[in-house]
C-alpha cells in the first residue's frame, strides 16, 4: 500500500543545476555534497508519505473491523484502561458513527491514580458517552476495599487482588453484557506474550492488534486524540499506582517497552517476572 520511491541519479542531478568548475572540483566534491542534501529530503518527504497512507491503512483496516464486530455480535463490548491505544479506538469509534452501538466497560480497581478517574469523566464528555463502571464485588470506596481484602494485600497476595480487583468485575461486565465480543486494545509489539495476536480471536478483538505503539501515538498526534494525562508525565502504559513506573521516553518505541513500567517487581506464583494481570485471559 505504500510503494518504495525509486530516485534516478539523472533527475537527482539534473535537479542540482549547473555546477561551478571550482565546485566540481572540491573534494569531497560540493556535487556529492548536495546531492545528499537532496537525497535526505527526499528521504524525509517519503517517510512524511509513507506514514499517511499507513496511518489511513491502518484506520481504516481497524474501521473495516469494527464495523464487522458491530455487525455480527450482540451487544459488542470493548473494556477500557484509558491507555494510549484504547483512545485511539474511542476516537475510531466515534468517527465511525459505532460508539453508541458499543457497551464502554470501565474497571475501577480503586487503586488507579486519580488522574485516570478524571481523564475518564473528560473523554466521556468529549465523545458523549457513559461507561458503565465496574468495581471489586461489595466494594465502592478504597477504604471499604482496605477493610475487606486488608490494605497491602497487592503485596501480600498479588494474585487474589488480581482476581478480586479485575477479572471478577472484568467476568461480570462481560457476564452482564450478554456479550459474545469483547473490544480491546492488546497489539503485537507489546511484547513476546502478544507477538502472534490475531485481530479476531474467539469471542475478543484486537482491532488494533498491528498497530505499533508509535503509529498510536502519530494518530493521536494527527488526529488531536484526547489522552492521559499521565503519558505526559513520562508513563508510556498505566494502571494501579502501586503496579505501574515511568520509562524513559528514548526507550517508549522500542520493542515491548510500552509496557516495561508495568508491574515491576511483582512475580508470578511460579516466580517469573509478573508482566500482565490476566485480566485478558478470562475468556
Ligand atoms: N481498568 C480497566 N478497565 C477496563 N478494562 C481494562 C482495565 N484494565 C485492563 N483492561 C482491559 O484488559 C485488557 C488487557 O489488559 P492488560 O493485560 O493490559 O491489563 S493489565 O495491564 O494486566 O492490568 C486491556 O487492554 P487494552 O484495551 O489494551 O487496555 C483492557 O481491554
Amino acid at each position: 500500500y505504500c510503494p518504495t520511491p525509486t530516485i534516478h541519479f539523472k533527475s537527482l542531478r539534473s535537479s542540482l543545476g549547473k555546477l561551478t568548475k571550482q565546485e566540481s572540483m572540491s573534494r569531497p566534491s560540493k556535487l556529492v555534497l548536495r546531492m545528499q542534501d537532496k537525497l535526505d529530503m527526499f528521504v524525509k518527504e517519503h517517510n512524511k508519505l509513507h506514514l499517511e497512507s499507513r496511518l489511513k491503512y491502518l484506520e481504516q483496516q481497524a474501521i473495516d473491523d469494527l464495523i464487522l464486530a458491530v455487525a455480527k455480535y450482540e451487544n459488542p463490548v470493548f473494556t477500557t484502561a484509558l491507555i494510549a491505544g484504547d483512545d485511539v479506538i474511542l476516537h475510531i469509534l466515534h468517527k465511525s458513527g459505532l460508539l453508541p452501538k458499543v457497551k464502554i466497560v470501565f474497571i475501577d480497581t480503586l487503586h488507579l491514580f486519580p488522574e485516570t478517574l478524571e481523564f475518564l469523566e473528560k473523554v466521556e464528555k468529549f465523545y458523549g458517552f457513559k461507561a458503565v463502571i465496574y468495581k471489586a464485588e461489595g466494594c465502592e470506596t478504597r477504604e471499604e476495599f482496605d477493610e475487606k481484602y486488608g490494605d497491602d494485600i497487592f503485596i501480600e497476595d498479588i494474585e487474589t487482588y488480581d482476581k478480586v480487583a479485575k477479572v471478577e468485575p472484568l467476568l461480570r461486565a462481560l457476564r452482564e453484557s450478554k456479550t459474545k465480543l469483547w473490544i480491546n486494545g492488546r497489539r503485537r509489539d507489546q511484547g513476546f506474550e502478544r507477538a502472534a495476536l490475531e485481530v479476531w480471536e474467539k469471542e475478543k478483538m484486537n482491532p488494533i492488534a498491528f498497530w505499533t505503539f508509535e503509529d498510536c501515538w502519530k494518530y493521536i498526534e494527527q488526529h488531536k486524540v484526547p489522552y492521559h494525562p499521565l503519558h505526559d508525565d513520562g508513563y508510556p502504559s498505566l494502571g494501579d499506582m502501586h503496579s505501574t513506573l515511568r520509562v524513559e521516553k528514548e526507550k517508549w518505541f522500542l520493542y515491548g517497552m510500552e509496557r516495561a513500567g508495568r508491574f515491576q517487581n511483582m512475580q508470578n506464583p511460579d516466580g517469573s517476572d509478573k508482566t500482565e494481570c490476566g485480566i485478558h485471559t478470562v475468556r
